[in-house]
Formats: structure tokens, C-alpha cells, sequence
């Protein structure tokens, strides 16, 4: 629904996205980008994956939810599911950080340890970054990566007839937000779901050696992130219910709030999950679960054949 009043409440953030990006010429070193989930960029050096989010306290972390250990660890992860969605292995992060006078030295610290923690995990480090005085803490993190010579696995190669896969959790993050919103602070695994994803950073790679034709990874919702594979690759995407994975403790946070899970699982952000389509003739890489079909149906996301009645996912200014 976009009414342009000429705010960017208006247009929306992917209205504001193309408004910004649409006609301009890149150089020939921009390979790849921007409209995925990291751009390629060509140095006589060689090629280097890079992709920045950005997290500000309020919108996307509030710390009396969150340690600020976890808020870090969660920086880098949203960042490096991104290099991972193109099929790259993470070898660097960058850090912009700002913050109030006021804010606790410890709370910084904290950050950073959990970013360091993040990035260990997946085999990278922080290789340098930025502190700047602000209103409120934002967190904006650059991730790099490479692709050991592969092509980048990008969200337009679907074709009819792929089957459509996921590799980790659905709908936690969104069980996990509804909890704290809600004043509760259990279950814990849900909770913690919220608060950083523990995303498998060679799930990527894996997919892209298995042939997988789009990638792309799970921040806004499946059915508006799957939403983008399909109007990149010009395809339909069936998501078929009876192949989602549907956790008992999910459907037990569901019933507890008296809200539907299923909602969470099609449209919950914030699980950087990977989703990606495959060629029908090969079989999936370990961890990938088919959740649905690449369809004829030219740029829509169905439900079981059907229209999806409620927003898909997350916007920004909606
Ligand atoms: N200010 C901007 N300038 C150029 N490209 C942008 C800007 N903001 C977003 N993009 C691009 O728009 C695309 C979609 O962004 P986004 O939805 O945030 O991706 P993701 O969910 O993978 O983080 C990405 O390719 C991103 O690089
Ligand atoms: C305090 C708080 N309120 C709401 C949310 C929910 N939320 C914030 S951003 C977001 C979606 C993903 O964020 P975005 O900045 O669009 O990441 P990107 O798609 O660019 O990776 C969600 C579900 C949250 N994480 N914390
Ligand atoms: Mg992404
Ligand atoms: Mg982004
Ligand atoms: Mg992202």
C-alpha cells in the first residue's frame, strides 16, 4: 500500500530503497549490487562479498530485553547470514557504533564482546570500525566475505519447477518478540531466539555447492523475503503448511498469548533463517528442509495456492 504523501512513511522502505538506487551507473568494479542481500565488488585483488544492517536501540533491541552482549552477537549475525545468503564465507566485519554521553562504558564493552563472540563463530573478526556521539545507540555493521571462486547464489536465478527449501528456525524470533512484549521473560529458548539468532554460517556455502539457483536470508518474514526471490527471478513461489516445521513450544506460546503461530512461522523476521530454491532433479543439502514449489504464478507468494491475506513481513515505517 503505498501512498506517496512525500514522506518516507509514504513510499515505504523498499519504495525509499529503489527511489535511491534506481538509475544510477555503477562503475564496471561493482560486480554485483545493490538488490541483494550483499553486493560483489571487483578489486585487481580479487572479489569481496559485502553487505551492511544497521540496528538501532528501540526499533530493532531494547536493553532491558537484551544484554548488550546479545545485541552484538546479533549485529554481526543479521550481517553475516547476508554474506552467507549469497553463498560466501565470512572473513571480516566492520563496526560504526553511536552512542549517548550518558551510556555506560560496560554497556559499549558489552557490545563489542558479544560482536567478537558473533564473528569468532564464523571464522572472522572485527577488523576495525567507528564511535560516534548519538541520541541513541545504533549499531551499524559492514560484513565481507568470499566466495572460494564460486558464483554468487543471488535471489533472481529461480526457475519453475525448484523446489523451495529453508535451513533454521522459523517464527522463534517472532514467538520470542510477542513474550517480551508482552512483559514475560519465558520460555527462555524462545526468549533467547529473540535475542540473537545462531545462524549456521556454512549452510550457505553448502547450498550454493549443491547447485542451489536463489538464496536469500530470512530478516523481514519467509512469505516477504521469499516475495523478493520471487519478483528478482520474475517466478511464483508456492509455501505448502504441511511442510513447515511446527514446534510444539511455538503452538504452546501461541495458545499462552492467544496468537497464531502459524503467522509467526510465514511471517516472523528476525530468525535469518536461509531459504533457497534448488533444481527438482538433485537432492538437498543436510539441514535443508523443502518447505514449497517455484510456480508459474509471475511474482506471487501463495499459501497453499492461496493469496496470504495479512502483511507478509516486516516494513520499516509501516
Ligand atoms: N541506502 C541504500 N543505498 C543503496 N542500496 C541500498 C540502500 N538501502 C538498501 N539498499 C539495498 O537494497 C536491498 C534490500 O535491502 P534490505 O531489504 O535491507 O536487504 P537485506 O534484508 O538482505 O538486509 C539490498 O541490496 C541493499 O543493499
Ligand atoms: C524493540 C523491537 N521491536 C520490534 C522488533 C522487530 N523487528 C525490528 S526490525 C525487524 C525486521 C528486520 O529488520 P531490518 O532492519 O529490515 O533488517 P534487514 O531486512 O535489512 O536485514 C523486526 C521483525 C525488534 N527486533 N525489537
Ligand atoms: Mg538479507
Ligand atoms: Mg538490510
Ligand atoms: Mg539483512
Amino acid at each position: 500500500m503505498t501512498t506517496d504523501d512525500g514522506t518516507v512513511a509514504g513510499i515505504g522502505e523498499f519504495g525509499l530503497i529503489r527511489a535511491v538506487t534506481e538509475n544510477r551507473r555503477q562503475p564496471p568494479s561493482t560486480l554485483l549490487g545493490p538488490g541483494d542481500d550483499a553486493a560483489l565488488v571487483a578489486s585487481p585483488d580479487g572479489r569481496v562479498v559485502a553487505t551492511t544492517d544497521m540496528l538501532v536501540q528501540g526499533v530493532h533491541f531494547r536493553l532491558d530485553w537484551s544484554t548488550p552482549a546479545q545485541v552484538g552477537r546479533k549485529a554481526v549475525a543479521v550481517n553475516l547470514t547476508d554474506v552467507a545468503a549469497m553463498g560466501a564465507v565470512p572473513t571480516g566485519v566492520l563496526v560504526g557504533l553511536g552512542c549517548p554521553g550518558e551510556t555506560p562504558t560496560e554497556v559499549v564493552t558489552g557490545l563489542v564482546d558479544g560482536m567478537w563472540a558473533e564473528a569468532e563463530r564464523a571464522g572472522a573478526g572485527l577488523a576495525g570500525g567507528d564511535m560516534v556521539r548519538a541520541d541513541q545507540i545504533v549499531v551499524s555493521i559492514t560484513a565481507l566475505g568470499d566466495l572460494r571462486g564460486r558464483t554468487p547464489v543471488t535471489r533472481a536465478g529461480a526457475r519453475r519447477g525448484d523446489v523451495v527449501a529453508v535451513h533454521g528456525r522459523l517464527g522463534w524470533s517472532a514467538a520470542g518478540l510477542a513474550v517480551l512484549g508482552r512483559g514475560f521473560r519465558s520460555p527462555v529458548n524462545v526468549v533467547n531466539a529473540h535475542r540473537f539468532p545462531e545462524p549456521d554460517y556454512t549452510a550457505g556455502p553448502a547450498a550454493a555447492g549443491a547447485g542451489a539457483t536463489a538464496m536469500i536470508d530470512v530478516s523481514d518474514g519467509l512469505l516477504a523475503d521469499l516475495g523478493h526471490v520471487a519478483r528478482a527471478s520474475g517466478v511464483g513461489i508456492d509455501v505448502r503448511t504441511d511442510l513447515l516445521d511446527m514446534p510444539r513450544r511455538l503452538v504452546e506460546v501461541g495458545s499462552a498469548l492467544g496468537a497464531d503461530p502459524l503467522h509467526w512461522v510465514l511471517t516472523g523476521g528476525e530468525d535469518h533463517a536461509l531459504a533457497a530454491t534448488f533444481p527438482s532433479s538433485g537432492g538437498l543439502p543436510e539441514g535443508w528442509r523443502r518447505i514449497g514449489m517455484v510456480t508459474a504464478n509471475e511474482n506471487a507468494v501463495t499459501v497453499n495456492g492461496e493469496p496470504y491475506r495479512e502483511a507478509p513481513g516486516w516494513e520499516h515505517w509501516r
